[in-house]
């Protein structure tokens, strides 16, 4: 059968995007989502999006990384909603559902402005943090981030016992000036480092945010510059979480599958 892709891209973050409304692509297959992803043998992407229907939502993001895991996915979140209003599914505003639950997002020009999920708490390990943005992430803070061995360390603590069996993604984060860090991270799924993760950011956000009494942070990523805000609760926890940053539609075009 032959299918319509699209490819998206946030902040370097890239992505197959699907319309799959019809409800017809082959999802439990994983070793296709695999292929589609391939950088030699497919099209290539760090993961892979479908749109569906939903009823109660403007549509559902089902996201996929390359390896055809699944877990929640900011800047394929952002790039979803350019996509659905490249589609005609929405305007400005929306809600749609993701595998952590309903979000909002509005679409500001090339900008999309996406609401995170609460996150209850930051959780201490030693000098470094874990925080769950939807997906799991450890934050490290270092000395100069663009020097250091992202795929070597994350790798290890990406697969270290604390986290086995799932895994976690590892952002390792310096900060630039009073409200500006630099993140680079390591992505469980795609088994590297990506040019920006979104539920990364927002977790080094928080964490920068805690310690430094801010309530929004810019992010400096190898893919480009993202903007976090949100609203710090008295128990700990942070809700009106926005991730904010570019998408943007690079190429189209048909495979076979
Ligand atoms: N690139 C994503 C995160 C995708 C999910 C992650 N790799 C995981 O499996 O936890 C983002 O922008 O948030």
């Amino acid at each position: 059968m032959e299918i319509s892709f699209y490819k998206y891209q946030g902040t370097g973050n890239d992505f197959v995007m699907i319309d799959d409304r019809a409800d017809i692509f082959p999802d439990k297959d994983l070793s296709l989502i695999q292929r589609l992803c391939d950088r030699k043998f497919g099209i290539g992407a760090d993961g892979l999006i479908l749109i569906r229907d939903d009823e109660e939502h403007d549509f559902e993001m089902v996201y996929f990384n390359a390896d055809g895991s699944q877990s929640m996915c900011g800047n394929g979140a952002r790039c979803a909603v350019a996509f659905a209003k490249y589609l005609g599914i929405l305007e400005r505003n929306t809600n749609f559902l993701a595998i952590d639950g309903e979000h909002q997002a509005v679409v500001a020009g090339d900008w999309i402005e996406l609401e995170m999920r609460p996150v209850l708490s930051l959780a201490n390990s030693g000098q470094d943090y874990f925080v769950n943005t939807g997906s799991p992430h450890h934050v490290r803070f270092v000395e100069n981030v663009s020097d250091y061995p992202v795929f070597e360390v994350g790798k290890e603590i990406r697969y270290s016992n604390a986290y086995a069996p799932k895994g976690t993604n590892v952002n390792f984060v310096t900060p630039l000036g009073k409200d500006e860090i630099h993140v680079r991270t390591y992505e469980r799924g795609v088994e590297n480092e990506t040019l920006s993760c979104g539920t990364g950011v927002t977790a080094c956000a928080l964490v920068y945010g805690y310690q430094h009494e801010l309530h929004e942070v810019n992010i400096k990523t190898p893919g480009g510059k993202l903007k976090v805000r949100f609203t710090e609760n008295a128990d700990g926890s942070f809700q009106d979480i926005w991730l904010i940053g570019p998408a943007e539609q690079v190429f189209a075009g048909k495979i076979e599958i």
